[in-house]
């Protein structure tokens, strides 16, 4: 779907530039404006009429800001519940003197899963907890009664999170190698005594006597268990990029099954063993996360253009704002609300899963200078995050010199940064495993083998390679701002001269690159901090978002 704003006329030019407009542009941005404004009254009309609580607002001393608290990398260690231990009693009835074993088995331990949701925007609260523990199960109980299972521990994170394992230690995993080394000795290696009798395994009944346990009979000592859920647990190495929201929460590490209770070890010799298995112990998983997809739009501009005062006038942000350059030290997202915080859109955008779409957020990061990616300023690190935003907008002050000498080395760091950023993963021949959640149950259960298999990191026989796509394929336009300075309005006639011969092909495309976004590229002129113009920077964002 074409953007929906007309690519023609910016709507605030006439405020801002009279004379660049014709009298037909006038009577459409007029119509533009009723019918944006009965649809979006918060958008549009606020964008129109500032209010002096606005102006202040949007031009704020540089002391009013507050802090956001930010995390865009966060290392985890997840602990999979532990099993309850199984239980040694014997049934008492009047009567009954010594009756039949009736311990209880014990619980298994809580699950962590894992799910990307909407609404998320940073991996701050996860950065705080390097420990994350699901329940034990609780221990089995007299009367043949279980234990009751561990509590699960559901990690949401923000979509666009890359998750990559560190460290793995499965319990259960080792002691299976464990016998398998052990394998025929099991007799102990001279053939005395029984090796099965481990008191790390086995619980015994508080009132035996050393005597007791000399001469017990014990039996075999289990194997270790796995609970059946492990099967659907995602296999290890785990390396998922979660780039979309997910239906249901994916199962990262399964809760260990409980000891089993003494009937389980009843014989013929033996009747009433005072015995039971404990628990297995729980999984435990080092894991890297990283936030590689901030927000729908990314800001990209000089220092000091007036990224962070836009994201005020879009959003509720209240990113730091000053008249020198590197106000902004970490990136800012704002949530512009497309709803009526009722639940009801006031558009008719969508999701690509085809909900409404309520919300968009935008990443103020801190400006890039030129020679960024020699690492001048503040580096392009920053850079990482427009990386994967969907649609880029640059950001330009019309008062700080020629805007399109501005738009071509942003565009040359963007191609430097990418360039690099390629070299990089080559080197490190990083290797992502695309994980796409299932959109139903019957989906999932169709799907249940390629997905075990999908999730299992990636093969030597079929490597998968992390889809990378071209910065300069993405949807993308220019804001040029402080237009209500003097003299801007040649710079502003001067750049969208400059993008016309862009979108007319008779000029290069700034990035340089022969694959690059092939639809019509806009230069909407605001004034940030009066609110002008802003409206419609919403309006064209959310038709390249749909598009
Ligand atoms: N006249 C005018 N001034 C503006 C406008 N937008 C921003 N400014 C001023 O420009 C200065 C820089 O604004 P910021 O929003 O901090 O710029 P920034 O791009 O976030 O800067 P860094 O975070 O340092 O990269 C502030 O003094 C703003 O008040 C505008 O539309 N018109
Ligand atoms: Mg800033």
């Amino acid at each position: 779907m074409p953007p929906r704003c007309s690519p023609l006329p910016a709507t605030l030019t006439p405020f801002l530039y009279p004379s660049l407009v014709t009298s037909f542009s006038l009577r459409f941005s007029r119509s533009f404006f009723n019918s944006v404004s009965r649809r979006n009254e918060s958008i549009a009309v606020d964008a129109i009429q500032p209010t002096d609580e606005q102006a202040s607002h949007l031009n704020p001393p540089p002391t009013d800001y507050s802090r956001t608290i930010f995390n865009d990398k966060a290392i985890i260690t997840v602990h999979a519940g532990s099993g309850g231990h199984g239980c040694i009693s014997f049934l008492r009835e009047k009567y009954i003197a010594a009756g039949p074993p009736n311990g209880g088995d014990g619980g298994s331990g809580g699950n962590i899963y894992i799910q990307a949701v909407r609404g998320e925007t940073s991996l701050h609260k996860l950065a705080r907890r390097t420990n994350i523990r699901a329940g034990r199960g609780k221990n089995g109980q007299g009367k043949s009664r279980g234990g009751e299972r561990g509590e699960d521990v559901l990690i949401t994170v923000p979509v666009g999170t890359v998750v990559r394992e560190i460290e793995r230690t499965d319990p259960v995993a080792i002691e299976e190698e464990r016998r398998r080394l052990e394998a025929g000795k099991e007799d102990g290696v001279d053939g005395t005594g029984p090796w099965k009798w481990s008191r790390e395994k086995w619980l015994l009944y508080p009132a035996l006597t050393p005597e007791d346990i000399a001469t017990a009979e014990f039996p075999r000592l289990p194997r270790a268990r796995k609970s059946a859920l492990s099967m659907a647990q995602v296999k290890g190495p785990i390396s998922l990029d979660l780039n979309r929201p997910m239906e249901r929460p994916l199962l990262l590490a399964a809760g260990a099954v409980g000891g089993l209770g003494n009937p389980h070890f009843v014989t013929k010799t033996v009747p009433r063993p005072k015995f039971a298995t404990k628990g297995e112990q729980g999984m435990k998983i080092t894991l890297q996360l990283e936030l590689k997809l901030l927000a729908d739009v990314g800001l990209v501009g000089l220092p000091n253009a007036g990224k962070s005062t836009l994201l005020r006038a879009m959003t509720k942000s209240r990113a730091r704002v000053g008249d020198w350059a590197f106000t902004t030290l970490q990136p800012n997202i704002g949530t512009v609300v497309l709803d009526d915080h009722k639940g009801r859109p006031l558009n008719k955008s969508t999701f690509e899963d085809g909900e409404p779409r309520t919300l968009f957020t935008i990443a103020d990061i801190p400006g890039l200078v030129k020679d960024a990616h020699l690492d001048k300023g503040l580096g392009i690190s920053f850079l990482r995050h427009v990386e994967r935003a969907r649609v880029l907008a640059f950001v330009i002050d019309l008062s700080a010199g020629d805007a399109v000498t501005a738009l071509k080395s942003l565009w040359n760091e963007v191609g430097e940064y990418e360039r690099m950023k390629i070299q990089e993963d080559k080197e490190q021949g990083e290797l992502l495993v695309k994980w796409s959640p299932f959109r139903s149950t019957d989906d999932a259960l169709a799907n249940r083998q390629e997905t075990i298999v999908v999730s299992s990191g990636p093969s030597f026989d079929a490597p998968l390679t992390p889809q990378i796509t071209s910065i300069a394929t993405k949807p993308w336009f220019v804001i040029a701002t402080k237009a209500d300075l003097p003299s801007t309005k040649e710079n502003f006639e001067s750049l969208r001269a400059y993008l016309e011969e862009v979108n007319e092909k008779r000029e290069k495309h700034p990035s340089g690159q022969k694959k690059v976004w092939e639809k019509r590229v806009e230069a909407i002129p605001i004034s940030a901090i009066n609110g002008h113009g802003v409206g419609r920077i919403t309006e064209w964002t959310i038709g390249l978002l749909d598009d």
